[in-house]
């Protein structure tokens, strides 16, 4: 029996419960007791008299009348009857949990969960709680339509009980008594069934130092890797050839675009593999930088491989990486999850045997089927939409493959340092020549009339421009019907004078493809998208970006697409309608308007981003935790990044008795750094 039995062991977790319970990232018994509540509900009576107006409580009393169901509408109902608390009756109210009727019986003692509401006198209740619970919490997690809060709570509770007296005490005893923590135990216990709400606060201190400190941990043992390897793949490459290519860009390289250009190329011909970070605004021409390091790789005659997240992005990459290749002698391929089986049949031996020289592609680049010639160089694009695991594994596809991380989405330095603590870090500071900032408006929606008269304006003077529609529901159904709405309304506008397009998740890759390079090619003048050309896309003669709903978006989200335009020495417009419900949106879409410097709009996403801003969260740059939070907690993570420091620095942790668990731990757990 151990932490990292599979969920299955659990009575009442079959196959297909098991898969669903996978989606929330549970798979093993520890994923599940490390699969924290989000908040908790007070259980404990409390006197209506003292409870303030809105709040949540449970009163305990009798039952004085006759519980009375109405139902209205389609399935609607409320439940109505008094409760008799110390002599005083409170009308009670329950709606559309008509069988809590058959549960309340006249004279008998129930507790009640709800809101009280003060003024009335009155109590809505939420929960039915029939038997004497004392002082208690009732943990909420969560849930989807699939696992319901029941089920993970009662596996929780199996979990807890059949596993309790083998989980081990992981963290060192020296860190648990300098920083007053909880053991592991303790903590899985407090987090899950808590006493008071001191109980669940100190146990969830435990818990993230604990998130933030293995975090590290893996990020200082791939540092001490990369460190000791000392048999890079050393890339002597061409210099004639590379001034060659330079000469034959149609631009010069920025100052910064050189400097980081030289950095990268040092790395690549040293003994040590490069494990470098390039961060550079939207705009800022990371990709040429990129092409220019796979050139020099491809001199030296070893293989070059660029993964993009999406493949309308891997498939940009590969015509623009054909283009400035199309004078040299280089073999190029695109490589995704769309790529039929008789294209990728013929092309891996031709990887393999090292015919072609570049490879572009996603995820896909890196199956186990997909076996490189000699893999002397592997560029991330959009690095914060991968984990450290996948930078890892692409790492693996070669011996001392040299890594090239590259993200528009700028993370504050301060954590910087500790996301990418195994990283060196070029920047790219500055924008091309010419490039004037991109002028944001915010507009309400009923100012959108405007909007498409400024629109038109620019049409006229033969401008392109891209519209996007934000993802509002889950599910993409809905989110292509809202983009189809809005394409449909553009067409009816503008057509036949300028050409409407349409670019949606939904949509085959050929499709998509198509749509792309039409726009490119101005085949038509307004692409309505929804967030697929989020990143990376490249088209000079769009000057206009208009965003409907921008409030959806999170700033730094907001910015990429905003980067879509403004490419070129034009000035570029960016409208976003948006009529946010709070103050703190609203703030969101004055800041956008007003600044064009990424990574101060990414330390305000971070700051402004509100629970459940999910948006927001995936595209800050920063690695979600389950329970911390990098920005809130930022000294718990300082101070588990220095002691996962300290520790490594010994050559032999491992062994010492006191961190045996620890790296036993650390080792089973690896999968959770996958993203
Ligand atoms: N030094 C330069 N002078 C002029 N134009 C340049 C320069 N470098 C790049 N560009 C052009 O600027 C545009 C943006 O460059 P690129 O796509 O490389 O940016 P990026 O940093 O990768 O942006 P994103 O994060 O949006 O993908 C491209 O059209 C590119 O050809």
């Amino acid at each position: 029996m151990e932490l990292n039995d599979p969920v299955t062991v659990l009575s009442g977790v079959g196959e297909k419960k098991s898969v669903t319970l996978n989606k929330l990232g549970i798979n093993t018994v520890n994923d599940l007791l490390t699969y924290f509540p989000w908040r908790y509900d007070d259980l404990s009576v409390k006197d209506p008299q003292t409870t303030e107006s809105g709040q949540k409580v449970t009163i305990r009393g009798v039952v004085a009348t006759e519980p009375t169901v109405n139902f209205f509408g389609r399935k609607k109902s409320r439940l109505r009857f008094l409760l008799k608390v110390d002599g005083q009756t409170y009308p009670v109210t329950f709606f559309n949990q008509p069988w809590l009727k058959k549960q309340l019986e006249l004279n008998h003692e129930v507790s009640v969960y709800g809101t009280f509401d003060a003024a009335r006198q009155q109590i809505n209740g939420m929960k039915l709680i029939k038997q004497e619970l004392g002082s208690s919490f009732d943990s909420i997690y969560p849930a989807t339509k699939e696992v319901k809060q029941n089920t993970i709570k009662k596996l929780v509770k199996t979990a807890f009980d059949e596993y309790e007296s083998v989980i081990p005490e992981v963290l060192p005893e020296s860190l648990i008594q300098k920083y007053r923590l909880e053991s592991f135990h303790d903590m899985i216990k407090n987090v899950h069934f808590p006493k008071s709400p001191k109980d669940a606060d100190k146990a969830f201190r435990t818990a993230k130092f604990m998130e933030f400190f293995f975090f590290s941990m893996r990020i200082q043992q791939l540092k001490k890797m990369h460190r000791q390897e000392n048999d890079a793949s050393v890339v002597q490459y061409d210099d004639q050839l590379l001034t060659k290519f330079s000469q034959k860009l149609p631009f010069s390289l920025t100052d910064s675009q050189q400097k980081v250009t030289d950095e990268i190329l040092k790395d690549l011909n040293s003994p040590y593999p490069m494990n470098r970070l390039l961060q550079g605004d939207v705009g800022s021409g990371k990709t040429v930088v990129a092409a220019i390091s796979m050139f020099a790789t491809v001199t030296s005659g070893k293989q070059a491989v660029i993964m993009a997240p999406t493949e309308i992005l891997a498939e940009q990459h590969a015509e623009n990486l054909a283009n400035m290749f199309s004078d040299f002698d280089v073999n190029i391929a695109l490589l995704t999850g769309a790529t039929s089986a008789q294209a990728r049949r013929a092309m891996l031996p031709n990887i393999e045997n090292g015919e072609i020289n570049i490879i572009v592609g996603t995820h896909a680049l890196f199956q186990d089927s997909v076996h490189y010639h000699d893999l002397g160089l592997a560029v991330i694009d959009e690095q914060h939409r991968f984990g450290v695991n996948q930078r890892q594994a692409m790492r693996e596809k070669g011996e001392g493959t040299n890594v090239l991380a590259m993200t528009a989405t700028p993370i504050p330095r301060t954590l910087a340092i500790t996301m990418y603590g195994d990283m060196d870090v070029s920047i790219i500071n500055q924008m091309p020549n010419g490039r004037k900032p991109v002028k944001t408006t915010w507009i309400s929606a009923t100012k959108t009339k405007s909007a498409l008269a400024f629109l038109k304006k620019q049409l006229l003077a033969g401008k392109q421009a891209y519209v996007v529609t934000p993802l509002i529901e889950e599910s993409e159904a809905v989110d292509m019907k809202n983009a189809v709405a809005i394409y449909e309304r553009f067409q009816a506008i503008f057509e036949p004078e300028f050409k409407v397009g349409l670019l949606h998740g939904r949509m085959t890759n050929d499709e998509k493809n198509t749509a792309m390079t039409d726009f490119a090619s101005n085949k038509f003048s307004v692409l309505v998208a929804t967030t697929v050309i989020e990143v990376g896309v490249d088209v000079k003669n769009a000057n206009v970006m208009l965003i409907f709903d921008a409030d959806h978006f999170g700033l730094s989200q907001l910015h990429q697409l905003r980067g879509r335009v403004g490419r070129s020495s034009e000035q570029a417009y960016c409208v976003l309608i948006a009529d946010p419900k709070t103050e703190n949106g609203r703030k969101r879409m004055e800041i956008v308007a007003e600044s064009s410097d990424g990574f101060y709009l990414s330390q305000k996403d971070l700051e402004l981003r509100g629970q459940g801003d999910i948006t927001g969260k995936q595209q800050s740059g920063v690695p979600d935790f389950k329970v911390a939070d990098p920005v809130e907690d930022l000294n718990i993570l300082n101070v588990a990044n220095q002691e996962a420091q300290r520790i490594t620095s010994e050559s032999d942790w491992k062994r010492k008795p006191e961190n045996v668990q620890l790296a036993k731990y650390l080792k089973m757990n690896q999968h959770i750094f996958t993203d």
